[in-house]
């Protein structure tokens, strides 16, 4: 008798339920919990308030990266530094009692390991394929590049998931976004995921679980596939899954919290069984090809309000759907363009390379390399480079990509979410621009009045040393 095909995400579901309710609710068990300072407190206030343990300490891991600012944070002689904003400090203090009082594994402010949670599950090897992974965060699709099914909860689904280890959840419609062929020069992961969220929109994937396919997928590294993953949040989809391969499987060997020796063994095993099967459906299919996609970035204050820099800025009045013309005049006013111009006139004063997106060691080479033996241009005001985790860091520090980057005017900061989002000093002042290669372009997002333009780490670098939105191509000569 043969089984009937299954998908990634089907295999993995099924794998997690503990009870399956009428309505077709599930209990489902959850592997692997990460914690921040944003989403927590209330989390833990409410299990001391109703005398609750954690249930699983040992599967939960906790990080502060929001609001710890990322500037230096020890004095010479190695004395840690207060925090000047007394919230921020609250919030760190508030984790730090938290971890300690329940038995909480911790990489805290000066550890050697803190770093945007997003980067340092998967860096540990605390994200593995076929888990279930949850965070109070709505990146947490990252880690779906990995194979695990790891998506963002809210705080009262994180008290749930501390004191039992378990959601109660539905399953969810999945959708194949298949990307074949393969990449041109200077396009890098980022410009794929920016290229599928301005086809499919910013509420294309509501209501589904994303499997990423195809040949560039394959193509791409676990870093690049984190990229991709991140920001299937910005398509609409709580999840996106990449199955994994033996590309996967070299990333984790060895990484501190992988399973180690005999039990490697069995792991893999299983992780070999996790493909989706041929012949199994999936309920919405979409397709692009790798050669139609260019350096793109965004233009509005939408995630799918996406260009490539060749183009110019739409017209309002091109698009068909009347409240997307209404939302499009008022993202132009905000972002203060006009229709007809063409990206890469556009002048940038503020450059930002870092969040849970772009702040791996293969994107700060891909910056690095466009930076080298070239200065940041007269115009830009601020330039900050903010690795994803210490790691990274000293990683980047034992290349030599720091000098490249300060030498060229950059500033080379402490991990954390930075200017990522506006919960700590590094803003975009109000009514500047950024070449940003974070993943949100919302109204105020990197401060009031802040203009996102969303970009590669590649492409961020080329306007920090032009001073204006620009074709890497060109900047390398590679056209
Ligand atoms: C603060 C946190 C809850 C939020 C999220 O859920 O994503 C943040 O990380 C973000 O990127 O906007
Ligand atoms: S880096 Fe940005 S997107 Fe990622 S978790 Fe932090 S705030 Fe959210």
């Amino acid at each position: 008798m043969t089984s009937q095909p299954l998908t990634l995400y089907e295999k993995i579901w099924n794998a997690h339920v503990v009870e399956r309710g009428e309505d077709g609710t599930c209990l489902i068990y959850i592997d692997r919990h990460l914690v921040h300072e944003v989403t927590s407190p209330q989390a833990f206030e409410s299990l001391r308030a109703n005398g609750r343990r954690v249930r699983r300490p040992d599967l939960t891991l906790a990080v502060p990266d929001h609001n710890l600012p990322t500037t230096a944070r020890t004095d010479g002689a190695g004395n840690r530094l207060p925090i000047a904003d007394p919230e921020s400090a609250q919030q760190l203090a508030t984790l730090e009692r938290n971890v300690a009082e329940f038995g909480i594994d911790y990489f805290g402010a000066t550890s050697p390991e803190q770093g945007i949670v997003h980067v340092v599950g998967p860096e540990q090897g605390f994200t593995l394929p076929g888990s279930t992974l949850v965070c109070g965060d709505s990146h947490t699709s990252a880690h779906g590049a990995l194979g695990a099914l790891a998506f963002g909860i809210g705080t009262s689904e994180v008290e749930h998931v501390l004191a039992t280890q378990t959601l109660m959840l539905k399953q969810s419609k999945t959708m194949e976004i298949r990307v074949d062929g393969t990449l041109g020069y200077g396009v890098s992961a980022k410009d794929v995921v920016l290229a599928i969220i301005g086809k499919t929109g910013a509420a294309g994937g509501t209501g589904y679980v994303v499997e990423y396919t195809g040949e560039v997928i394959r193509s791409l590294s676990v870093e690049g596939r984190l990229t991709v993953s991140n920001m299937s949040i910005e398509g609409g989809a709580r999840a996106g899954l990449i199955a994994p391969d033996e590309t996967t499987f070299a990333y984790l060997k060895g990484r501190p919290m992988a399973p180690k020796g005999a039990q490697w063994e069995q792991a893999l095993a299983w992780w070999r069984t996790l493909p989706t099967d041929a012949g199994a459906c999936h309920d919405k299919v979409v397709t692009l090809q790798g050669s139609d996609i260019s350096p793109s970035l965004t233009w509005g204050t939408s995630p799918e309000d996406v260009v490539p820099i060749t183009g110019t800025v739409p017209n309002p009045e091109s698009f068909a759907d009347p409240a997307k013309r209404v939302a499009a005049q008022r993202s132009l006013e905000y972002m203060g363009l006009t229709p007809g111009m063409r990206m890469q006139d556009i002048a940038v004063e503020n450059i930002f390379i870092g969040s849970c997106t772009n702040s791996r060691i293969e994107d700060l080479r891909a910056a690095a390399a466009v930076v080298n033996g070239r200065r940041v241009a007269d115009g830009v005001r601020q330039a900050l480079i903010v690795p994803g985790s210490g790691l990274v860091k000293r990683q980047a520090e034992a290349e030599g990509l720091d000098r490249i980057f300060t030498q060229a005017g950059f500033e080379w900061r402490e991990p954390g979410c930075s200017m990522c989002l506006a919960m700590n000093p590094d803003k975009v002042p109000p009514g500047e621009r950024c070449a940003s290669t974070s993943n949100r372009n919302f109204v105020g997002r990197q401060g009031p009045g802040a203009r996102t333009h969303l970009v590669s780490p590649a492409m961020a670098a080329a306007a920090a040393v032009t001073g204006r939105l620009t074709d890497v191509r060109d900047l390398m000569g590679a056209r």
